[in-house]
């Protein structure tokens, strides 16, 4: 029991409801309160029954006591415990209990005593009559009055009155309280009695047992779960009860399974409060997963029940992070439910780096067999093109180049050359190609998780780059020159870098920036280019400033990348919106791709066969488990005209509508 100081009426609420029996003396004069915390869901006819009791109880409990209410409540509690099981049983407990009548007897008699103890008028009245005394001898001339006061003060009858009075007011006369009950338990005015309804929801809290001792204690309280809601049960409670029954020795499984013998109603809990309980700081702190997490996969995780999968890409909000290993979050977009536990970054990197349970997406190559094997693959597809007919290219490029001149009718769309696109396949990204930092997936492996936060871009800012990524043959360049061409004046793609020699028709800043292989390495060397390569002898990139030019134009730059180049155009300048363009089933694909033309084989530009219909759809979802968390929109290439469509306008929200950005794009630019 802790006194408050508070004038609220005694009433049981309805969802939490608290015993409260306050005082107030009749002429206005606040008493001391006590408040007896029994939260939980009182059935509807008890909290009536108990709020309808209050209102017709006199304020004052002077004349009644308040042990008198309480026999009052008790008579009404007793008629109830027939009717409601729950609630109405729990509070005759609670009412019933020996330690509670002694401490209001306590209550009652000091009351008393404060009501009806004689004060002394004075602390010590001979010493005051000695000293006025003194002080009237010492007048020159004193009046009559003072002389009969002197005369009044030395009678031996009047000392000895104040004498006596003297005594009796050093004396204490502080009341003798009532014996507490032997048989408390030393600590049992420590415990609490916690009730909660469950309605088939988790409770939302784990428990974990001392060894030594066997003492239960709630280990965690999940955030939104029905404990943390009640704010009755806190990580570091040591558990007495559940439903009556002694937990103490008990496997903690068996507790469980006490608490989950009712999947509804009632669940009473006795518990040791911790003393310091901790202090919650709520964050608002997001998150993107950039690993899978599996709880069902994970030997080490406290309560598997408790955990939270995620899958790369997936934005988490985490609610609590006060635990060094085990964060708490909800998956986005939330239902307001429980939080999961999830394991924290540096729980989470640690675990990847052991990596025996689970399957981050891409291991770096030095450390990964499966990787390797990949990009050999590719590079064997990189030397078949290489040993292709090197006229069989340009003839393909001329012939692009003047299809993009007609069909525009005039305009010409930089970016779309052949060879550039041919030399990408063995390219680099704009990082050198040190080990730790080539490919995207070393930095997840360091991070697991990004910050991240909602971004809109503002009215006076720049575009965004919006980068199309996708398997070879899946039209990634045929959707973004349709795009290009359905608004030339709003979007425009980047002119890229070569060493090559211009042929006749070829402008340079127009098809292609011709330059010196000097410059081309001079800028590879200050980190220029987003991406670059070789194809037949020839360098071939695609610079940032290229990009920025664009942008800075007022226009959205639209470009297509490899995967080496993401980690390049996730920058706080370019704010990539990386789409995923992704094939349609093999028969969709097979039904669409009839007058389609693909150049990733021994020959360049020639029909679709069944067997590239099954590589792309293979590479394509290569692609996708090993780079899916750097996607901001995953779009099917069915129909040529829908997928425009559908491009434009993922294009178009990417500048207009807020979205997931890394916290660190938005950071002023020293900290990011
Ligand atoms: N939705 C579609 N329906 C029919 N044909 C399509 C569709 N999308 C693309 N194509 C055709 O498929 C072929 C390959 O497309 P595209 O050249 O754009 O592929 P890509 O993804 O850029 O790969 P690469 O860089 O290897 O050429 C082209 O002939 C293109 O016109």
């Amino acid at each position: 029991m802790e006194p408050s100081g508070g004038l609220r009426r005694s009433g049981l609420r309805r969802s939490s409801a608290h015993l409260e029996i306050d005082g107030q003396s009749e002429d206005g004069e606040h008493k001391p309160s006590y408040q007896t915390e029994v939260r939980g869901q009182s059935s509807e006819f008890m909290t009536q029954a108990m709020e309808a009791r209050v209102l017709t109880t006199p304020c004052g409990l002077g004349e009644q006591g308040l042990r008198q209410v309480l026999v009052d409540v008790m008579e009404e509690v007793k008629q109830s415990v027939e009717l409601d099981g729950g609630g109405a049983g729990l509070l005759h407990t609670l009412l019933s209990s020996t330690w509670l009548q002694a401490l209001l007897q306590a209550f009652e008699c000091l009351h008393r005593f404060k009501r009806q103890s004689p004060t002394p008028a004075l602390t010590y009245a001979s010493g005051l009559s000695l000293q006025l005394l003194i002080d009237i001898r010492s007048l020159s001339g004193c009046s009559d009055e003072a002389k009969e006061l002197y005369r009044l003060l030395r009678r031996p009858n009047v000392q000895a009155l104040f004498s006596a009075h003297d005594s009796v007011a050093l004396r204490d006369y502080e009341p003798v309280l009532p014996p507490m009950p032997q048989e408390i338990p030393p600590d049992e005015e420590a415990t609490r009695t916690v009730c909660l309804v469950k309605n088939k929801q988790p409770l939302g809290a784990t428990i974990k047992r001392n060894e030594i001792t066997g003492e239960i204690f709630v280990a965690r309280v999940i955030h939104g779960g029905l404990a943390e809601r009640s704010g009755l049960l806190n990580a570091g409670d040591r558990i007495l009860e559940v439903n009556g029954f002694v937990v103490d020795g008990m496997e903690p499984e068996q507790v469980i399974q006490t608490v989950q013998a009712r999947s509804h109603g009632t669940i009473m809990f006795k518990v040791v409060p911790i003393t310091e309980r901790p202090v919650h700081s709520q964050t608002m702190l997001y998150m993107r997963a950039m690993a899978d997490y599996s709880p069902q996969q994970d030997p080490s995780i406290p309560c598997a029940d408790a955990g939270m999968g995620f899958q790369r890409g997936d934005v988490l909000e985490v609610v609590d992070q006060s635990d060094a290993l085990w964060w708490q979050a909800k998956k986005l977009p939330s239902t307001g439910g429980c939080a999961g536990l999830v394991p924290s970054a540096n729980l989470l990197r640690r675990k990847q780096r052991e990596h025996w349970w689970s399957q981050p997406y891409q291991l770096h190559s030095c450390t990964q067999t499966l990787s390797t094997v990949e990009e050999e693959d590719m590079m064997s597809i990189d030397d078949k093109c290489v040993e292709a007919d090197e006229e069989a290219f340009d003839s393909v490029e001329l012939r692009e180049e003047e299809g993009e001149f007609s069909s525009s009718g005039g305009l010409y769309i930089a970016g779309f050359r052949r060879s550039l696109r041919q030399c990408r396949r063995r390219s680099h990204s704009t990082t050198q190609p040190s080990c730790s930092t080539r490919c995207p997936a070393s930095t997840a492996l360091s991070s697991p998780y990004e910050e991240v936060v909602r971004y809109q871009r503002g009215a006076g800012e720049t575009h965004r780059l919006v980068a199309l990524i996708g398997a070879s043959g899946v039209g990634v360049n045929e959707l973004r020159r349709r795009l290009i061409a359905s608004d030339p004046d709003h979007f425009q793609g980047a002119t890229p870098h070569t060493t090559r020699a211009p042929r006749s028709h070829e402008e340079n800043g127009r098809e292609y920036n011709f330059i010196s292989r000097e410059v081309f390495d001079n800028m590879v060397y200050n980190n220029r280019f987003l991406e670059y390569g070789e194809f037949q002898g020839s360098l071939y990139g695609t610079s940032i400033q290229a990009v920025k030019d664009v942008l800075t134009a007022g226009k959205i730059c639209v470009i297509d990348i490899e995967p080496n180049a993401i980690q390049a155009v996730r920058t706080h300048e370019l704010k990539a919106y990386i789409v995923f363009i992704k094939p349609p089933s093999a028969e969709r694909l097979r039904e669409t791709r009839q007058e389609a033309v693909i150049t990733n084989d021994n020959h360049a530009n020639r029909p679709f066969k069944d067997q590239d219909l099954v590589d792309l759809e293979e590479a394509s979802r290569r692609l996708e488990s090993h780079y899916c968390q750097f996607f901001d929109r995953v779009m099917l290439n069915e129909e040529l005209g829908p997928s425009t469509a559908q491009l434009l306008g993922a294009a178009q929200q990417a500048q207009d509508l807020p979205q997931w950005v890394p916290a660190a794009w938005i950071r002023p630019p020293q900290e990011s």
